[in-house]
């Protein structure tokens, strides 16, 4: 479904993203993860028509979509959502919703049936008439992945979508996102919470420092040694394998 290969993107002298190959098979929902500045969402923002890559080539559903406007990738099937979650100001939440149904349905049919649709599928069915401005931070996420979800997407990129979630609002989106890809959604995340990389991805992706350290199954992923080096520092891996060594002999 999404074919990177050596993708790269420097900001002055700094490498931000450094020559990533991945690939995301159809159906898959996988992660992307890593350290603070690691890279993830300037790779987003690449392989989305954001930024123009400095070299790599984007592959999307076998079509070259690199150096593609970022509508023109939506049209294609590939959306991503934002960190900070804007809603137009003044508009009601349905009304925001079928921003994104109207990039695709404006001849087909009506936005706002499709926006209503979608609103279910995110728990936000009951909130439809309701200023988008005033929506909490757990309901403004939604709103961001039923923005994405409108454009009828083959693929969407989630962009920390339970940042800012307490541990009970986590719990409630979760099988919102696996409802998802269930539905035949492709899935690639970028996240911080552990416990939604674990329990929902099937294969995740570790950038650091702009290049792609590690990649697998999460569980496998977590115990990578320049992975908990990445994370934790220089020297960790060998101090966390002494600690149990020790705690269990
Ligand atoms: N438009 C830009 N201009 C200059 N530098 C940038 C720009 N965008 C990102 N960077 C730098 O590129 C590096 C990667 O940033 P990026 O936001 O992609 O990381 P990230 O992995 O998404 O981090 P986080 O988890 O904190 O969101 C950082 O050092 C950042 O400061």
């Amino acid at each position: 479904m999404l074919d990177v290969k050596g993708i790269s993107k420097s900001f002055g002298g700094l490498k931000a993203v450094d020559s990533v190959t991945m690939k995301v098979e159809e159906g898959a929902l996988v992660s992307l993860i890593g350290p603070n500045g690691a890279g993830k969402t300037t790779f987003f923002a690449l392989i989305t028509g954001f930024h123009r890559p400095d070299a790599g080539t984007v592959h999307f559903r076998g079509q070259d979509i690199t150096g593609w406007k970022p509508s023109d990738i939506a049209r294609a099937g590939m959306v991503r959502t934002f960190q900070i979650v804007q809603p137009f100001a003044g508009q009601t939440v349905l009304e925001n919703i079928a921003v994104g149904a109207h990039l695709h349905h404006a001849s087909r049919r009506d936005p706002l049936d499709h926006a209503r649709e979608v609103a279910e599928k995110v728990g936000l069915g009951d909130r439809l008439d309701q200023d988008a401005a005033s929506l909490t931070v757990a309901g403004r996420k939604r709103l961001e992945v039923a923005r994405a979800l409108a454009t009828d997407p083959k693929l969407v990129l989630f962009d920390e979508v339970l940042a800012g979630l307490n541990p009970s609002e986590i719990r409630d989106v979760i099988p919102v996102i696996r409802a998802i890809r269930d539905s035949g959604v492709t899935i690639l995340l970028i996240e911080h919470v552990m416990q939604a990389v674990m329990s929902l991805s099937e294969y995740t992706f570790v950038l650091n420092q702009g290049r792609l350290i590690a990649e697998g199954k999460p569980q496998d992923v977590a115990n990578n040694q320049p992975v908990i080096e990445a994370y934790l520092g220089h020297g960790m891996a060998e101090r966390l394998k002494r600690q149990r060594e020790e705690a269990g002999a």
